[in-house]
């Protein structure tokens, strides 16, 4: 007796599917059966239709599902500072600049509407999870909750006052504030931002360090960022800034190490060795001339790296396709080696391991049953993506994020088609105007 179809909410069938993770690196003709927030199964097309009875079903022809993009670091409301100072190295960028700017803009409502803006233009080029790192986390979250997107938002902390406190009495208190006003929540996470080995002293860095723990918390830091940086800590006390780090206990599966250009092998190693890991932001390195990871090198050796854009006040977008593509090439140049960051490692680390460095892996960052239905589909019969012999490549390579047509976070469709589903984009175009003109007052 043929068995009676189970019922399910929505079935995609796509001409490939990349799962990113599991046993086959590409299934053609496939579908993904999806119930609630999580993908059920995936299975053949044709088998979908006899085993699967599902509310909804959408054929993708010439499409690629793949997992939602991670964008492993950015400063979402920088958007409204995009454009505002270009050209300049990281230190000018920062203190003459950036800084003066947020000392007088940067506010809960800044926040909110360049977090909306942000949200808008992640959705649009398939990232389905960011990890940020800015003030006012709260205005973050419910900006993020509004759009649809899953967030891993990490506190700031810094020595100094910012439009958000005094110090760090303040910055802890409110992200050990912020973190049980989310707990419950499924698309939000909480965790400590310590802004940079050179602007956190050593006590508010223990502090850090005993209060993720006792959270369950990820942290995260911009680290060795220029030769510059490296330099000034080691003139002024003799110690390179992981080896700070290390000695006050921030190494280990909880640190995510941000842009760390400046790596001898021992430092890669003891990457490795404490599980730390590395968040890319090649596109932001280059623009402000930072230095180059060594990427490679950092995977050749097990350390898990994961891809982010950095704030769009230095990248000067939030695409992780384009990302993606910077990545997979820069790779190659800095190592000297065609093989260097193959297309999957590079599609691998925009997904799985910026989900593994968030602590979010058992959820979301792999096309799996049982996980989170995080998927993009990506429209690769257009001119510039044919002929087509390898789609995986193809993404890498060649795709740009206009070909994104369908965003889904939790089984929950936030673009169909191109249309933003969850944000008003004549609205926010509005309220950047309003913005852009504050600013240029
Ligand atoms: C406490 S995190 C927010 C803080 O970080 C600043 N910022 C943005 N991008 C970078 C970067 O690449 N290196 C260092 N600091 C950066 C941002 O402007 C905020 O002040
Ligand atoms: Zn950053």
């Amino acid at each position: 007796m043929p068995q009676a179809p189970a019922h399910a909410d929505l079935i995609i069938q796509a001409s490939w599917i990349a799962p990113v993770e599991g046993p086959a690196r590409l299934l053609a003709d496939h579908a993904i059966v999806i119930s609630g927030t999580r993908i059920q199964d995936i299975l053949p097309a044709a088998e979908a239709s006899r085993r699967w009875q599902a509310t909804e079903t959408l054929r993708l022809d010439g499409h690629l599902l793949m997992p939602g993009l991670i964008n492993a670091h950015t400063h979402a409301a920088m958007n409204l500072f995009r454009g505002l100072a270009d050209d300049l190295p990281l230190m000018t960028w920062l203190e003459q600049h950036i800084w003066p700017a947020e000392g007088k803009w940067v506010s809960e409502q800044f926040v909110t509407d360049g977090t909306r803006l942000a949200a808008a233009e992640m959705i649009r080029s398939g990232t389905t999870c960011f990890a940020d790192m800015y003030f006012f986390p709260d205005a973050i979250a419910r900006v993020a909750t509004e759009a649809g997107l899953r967030a891993s938002l990490f506190c700031p902390v810094m020595d100094f006052p910012t439009p958000m406190g005094q110090g760090p009495d303040d910055y802890l208190r409110l992200a050990t504030q912020a973190a049980d006003d989310w707990r419950h929540d499924p698309l939000i996470t909480i965790g400590f931002g310590p802004h940079a080995p050179y602007t956190v002293s050593d006590e508010p860095l223990k502090r850090v360090v005993m209060l993720a723990e006792e959270l369950d918390a990820q942290v995260m830091m911009h680290v060795h960022e220029t030769a510059a940086e490296v330099q000034m800590a080691t003139d002024a006390s003799g110690e390179r800034p992981l080896a700070r780090l290390a000695r006050l206990g921030l190494l280990g599966p909880r640190l995510i190490a941000v842009h760390m250009t400046q790596l001898d092998d021992d430092e890669i190693a003891l990457l490795q060795g404490t599980g730390t890991h590395v968040a890319h932001c090649p596109e932001s390195n280059l623009k402000l001339a930072s230095g180059f990871c060594p990427i490679e090198k950092l995977r050749l050796g097990g350390v898990n790296v994961a891809l982010g854009t950095d704030g769009a006040a230095s990248n000067n977008d939030l695409d992780m396709i384009g990302e993606l593509r910077t990545a997979a090439l820069l790779a190659k140049g800095v190592a000297g080696a065609a093989d260097a960051l193959p297309a999957d490692a590079a599609l691998a680390m925009a997904t799985l391991n910026g989900a593994r460095a968030l602590g979010l892996e058992q959820q979301t960052g792999s096309l799996v049953p049982g996980k989170q239905a995080d998927i993009i589909a990506i429209d690769l019969n257009r001119l510039e993506t044919r002929p087509l012999f390898d789609p995986i490549a193809q993404v890498v390579y060649a795709a740009t994020r206009d070909q994104v047509t369908h965003t889904w976070v939790a089984g929950r469709c936030l673009m169909a088609g191109r249309e933003l589903l969850t944000l008003n984009s004549a609205r926010i175009l509005r309220d950047t105007q309003t913005w852009q003109e504050n600013l240029n007052g």
